[in-house]
């Protein structure tokens, strides 16, 4: 902390010498106490004598004395020895010294006033210099074990403006300014290591300084003599370093340079004196005044002790003056500089320097840390235009632009709650979808082998066994599947009105001042329901999937069993000539089937589909304005109701057809066509939904409908409506040979004959041509219910036979089914 000082000033007053004694001079100085003094008391106040007697005369001519009270620190009269001043003024400096406090102890006054008698003393009368000194030693031996001291010592001297090195008597030096203040060129510390060292460098050093003798001095000092204590510090514990100088300034004799009568040399001894006393008394002036400036390079002395006066440093003046009214005005010069000194008031610092490093490192150090400063600072700035620009955008623009993360929070949180309802809805409706589908189809398949076994058990009470456990698991199913239908409504209701949410945020989004960046983050939450419904869709495709397999392979076998068993029979009763032509007809058709299941077979069927698709979208082309919209309608609700009735094994097996979540119905209008869903690809997009699928499919179709045709043909000639193998071939040739024998031609010319027959024949008595018998199988089976089949056989050909009704309903059902 630093701590508030002034320069404390103390007044010594010497004794007369031999010479004031021998001229009677009277005293001027009366120490009033040991802080006050008086100067050029009353006479009457004074005792005056005259070789030894008191004297009443009085000189009238006598100027009127000044009797000024003067206050300083301390006043020492002629009794206090060195060691008094000492003790009282200069070892609290050692403390501060040591304390971290540069400290320094002028000594002025005229030319014999004993400046270098307190200074240095004598042979037996030591002075400041070395009691302090041996103080300052002493202090720093007690210290050791804490501390290390490095002490280096100089004694300059300066002369006529000249510095010069006393303890190597070199010189002059030069003086240079640096970080550190004034630096003397060329001088070099002597380390000392005890007082004993110092006094004796002390009496080489007043050995080599300019000394004459003077009419007040006989020894007079004409020079400024200044010795510096350098002492670096190092804290053993911390490391911490400091350095601290401690300086004793003997200057040269204040008085004028006429009294000195010095001619030549010693006028200009004198005159140099005078300068630098004068510019040490200008920055006294000064720096008591409180002003910035002070004039240090007015002279070499000032320039020395720059950092020895006011400022960093705690200063000691001792203003030496005699009390012989024989020095009169100097001794009045003396105190009035010193009590002007004595208003200098200054703030001292510690000395700390905290590392060893090389002052170097430090003015680096600061260097980069008052340009990383600067740098954070310009940063800092950039960064404050930033955020004010943001602000004004956020403030001012409704646009995309000015956007503000606090309004946004709020919609990207509500938007998040309504698509995280569809989504969980959405699962919840396609899963019960997926398990109702499921459920039928297997109920489905138990039905089929649940036949098949009945037909293949001999073993009544086995069938009544079985049949009751068949009863028991579709029971289980239905209640199973009633359960989830009766839940589908209640989710599929929760679900609408989710959608129905969504849609309502959407218009406000649309209409919100975000809605472009609200859009974007819509249609990616658009694109999570659907990955969520084709995750689920893919699960209940492949869990149906892997059920068809088992059932597949599980039919496979039993077919394969059922055909060795069948064949046995067959052979059994060929052998036995049990074989009817009924039986042998059923058995190859079954043969006939056998071979009409392979691939092509299904491509058959679809062929005939397809070909009625195509023909009836032909007819719409050719004659567009034939059919009105309404026709148009019904002839699209045939075909894909007849599509979904011929697939319908397979469509049951996708369960979001109708589940449409989708939220974007008005994305074209927003341009968001980018992030539209894609439709689900099921099988029934690839049947019927997909007019490419459709032209490769007719491509196929046209390259094998010769053979369609010759097994269509063939089916219809069987055994079943015409025995004789003449008339049959010759039907059929007939057939294949006719040019209006296509699949389109066919079919028009099928329904035309129907409808006529319809009309025309009455229903007991019916007259068929091959053709119109033809036409009626294709038919299907609406036109057989309406007119049996059964009774269009027997007007084929002389050899056509009675055919049970059941076998030809079977063979038209089948047909029109696959
Ligand atoms: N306090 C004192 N008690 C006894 N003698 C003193 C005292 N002060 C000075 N003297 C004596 O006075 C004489 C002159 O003193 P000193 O040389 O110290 O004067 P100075 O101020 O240094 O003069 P200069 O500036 O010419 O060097 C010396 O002989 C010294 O012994």
């Amino acid at each position: 902390m630093p701590e508030p000082t002034n320069i404390k000033v103390i007044v010594r007053v010497r004794p007369y010498n031999q010479r004031e004694k021998e001229q009677n001079q009277r005293c001027i100085i009366k120490v009033m106490d040991g802080s006050s003094l008086l100067f050029d008391p009353d006479e009457e106040d004074d005792e005056f004598f005259y070789q030894g007697a008191k004297q009443q005369y009085r000189d009238i001519s006598k100027r009127t004395n000044k009797k000024l009270t003067m206050e300083f620190d301390r006043v020492y009269d002629t009794d206090h020895t060195n060691e008094n001043l000492f003790q009282e003024c200069t070892a609290p400096l050692v403390d501060a010294v040591l304390d971290g406090y540069n400290c320094s102890v002028f000594v002025y006054g005229a030319t014999g006033a004993g400046k270098t008698f307190t200074m240095l003393g004598c042979e037996n009368c030591p002075g400041l210099t070395f009691l302090t000194m041996r103080d300052l030693f002493e202090k720093i031996q007690s210290q050791n074990a804490t501390r290390k001291f490095d002490v280096g010592v100089s004694y300059l001297e300066v002369y006529n403006e000249q510095v010069m090195n006393l303890l190597t008597k070199t010189g002059p030096l030069k003086l240079r300014e640096d970080a550190n203040g004034v630096v003397v060129s060329g001088l070099v510390l002597k380390p000392i290591y005890s007082a004993e060292e110092l006094l004796h460098m002390l009496t080489i050093g007043n050995a080599n300084r300019t000394q004459h003798p003077t009419d007040a001095n006989a020894e007079s000092s004409r020079s400024h003599a200044i010795f510096q204590v350098h002492i670096r510090i190092t804290e053993l514990n911390t490391g911490t370093k400091r350095s601290v100088k401690l300086s004793m300034i003997d200057l040269a004799g204040s008085e004028r340079a006429a009294s000195t009568k010095g001619l030549g040399m010693r006028f200009k001894e004198g005159a140099s004196i005078n300068k630098s006393l004068l510019a040490l008394g200008n920055c006294i002036n000064k720096l008591a005044d409180g002003l910035k400036h002070i004039p240090y390079r007015d002279s070499n002395l000032t320039r020395i002790l720059k950092d020895s006066l006011g400022g960093n440093c705690r200063t000691l003046m001792i203003a030496n003056v005699s009390m012989s009214s024989l020095t009169y005005e100097d001794t009045y010069n003396t105190l009035k500089y010193a009590s002007r000194a004595k208003k200098i008031r200054s703030v001292l610092r510690q000395n700390v320097l905290k590392s060893n490093l090389p002052k170097e490192f430090y003015v680096k150090k600061v260097t980069e840390l008052m340009a990383e400063q600067e740098r954070l600072l310009q940063h800092n700035k950039g960064l404050e235009a930033k955020v004010a620009q943001l602000e004004r955008s956020a403030s001012s623009s409704s646009s995309f632009g000015g956007f503000d993360m606090q309004e946004l929070k709020p919609w990207y949180s509500r938007i998040d709650a309504v698509y995280t309802s569809v989504i969980k809805l959405q699962q919840c409706v396609i899963g019960l979808r997926s398990k109702i589908q499921t459920l039928s189809y297997r109920q489905t398949l138990k039905k089929d082998f649940e036949q098949l076994r009945k037909a293949v058990t001999q073993d009544q009470r086995l069938i009544q066994e079985d049949f009751k456990l068949f009863t028991d698991y579709m029971t289980a199913l239905n209640a199973r599947n009633q359960k989830y239908t009766d839940e589908l409504p209640h989710w599929r209701s929760k679900l609408e009105m989710a959608c129905l949410n969504l849609k309502k945020l959407k218009v406000e989004v649309k209409e919100s001042k975000y809605h472009q960046i609200l859009s974007i983050y819509l249609s990616n939450k658009d694109l999570e329901v659907q990955l969520s419904k084709q995750q689920i869709n893919c699960s209940h495709l492949t869990s149906i999937n892997n059920e068809q397999a088992e059932n597949a392979s599980l039919l496979r076998k039993s077919i394969s069993m059922m055909c060795d068993v069948l064949h046995q029979l067959y052979n059994r009763l060929e052998e036995t000539q049990k074989l009817t032509p009924e039986i042998q007809g059923v058995y190859e058709r079954l043969e006939r089937r056998m071979h009409f299941t392979a691939s092509e077979t299904e491509l058959s069927a679809h062929d005939l589909e397809l070909d009625a698709l195509l023909a009836e979208q032909q007819q719409e082309n050719e004659s567009p304005s034939a059919l009105t919209n309404s026709a148009k309608k019904r002839s699209r609700d045939r075909r894909y109701t007849h599509t979904l009735t011929n697939s319908e094994f397979v469509l049951h097996l996708g369960v979001d057809s109708f589940e449409d979540t989708d939220s974007d119905t008005d994305s074209g209008e927003d341009g968001q066509q980018a992030f539209k869903k894609p439709r689900n690809l099921d099988v029934t997009q690839v049947i019927s939904g997909n007019m490419s699928s459709r032209k490769a499919l007719t491509a196929t179709v046209t390259k094998s409908r010769p053979l369609v045709n010759q097994r269509m043909v063939s089916d219809l000639l069987s055994d079943q409506n015409v025995c004789g193998s003449a008339d049959r071939d010759k039907v059929k040739q007939a057939l294949l040979k006719s040019n209006k024998f296509t699949t389109q031609g066919l079919q028009r010319t099928c329904a035309a004959a129907i409808q006529k027959e319809n009309l025309k024949f009455p229903s007991n008595c019916v007259r068929k041509s091959p053709r119109a018998l033809i036409a009626k199988t294709l038919a299907g089976s609406s036109t057989t219910a309406r007119k049996p089949i059964s009774r269009l056989a027997g007007t084929i050909g002389s050899g056509v036979k009675e055919a049970p009704v059941v076998r030809i309903n079977r063979a038209a059902s089948f047909r029109v089914k696959k």
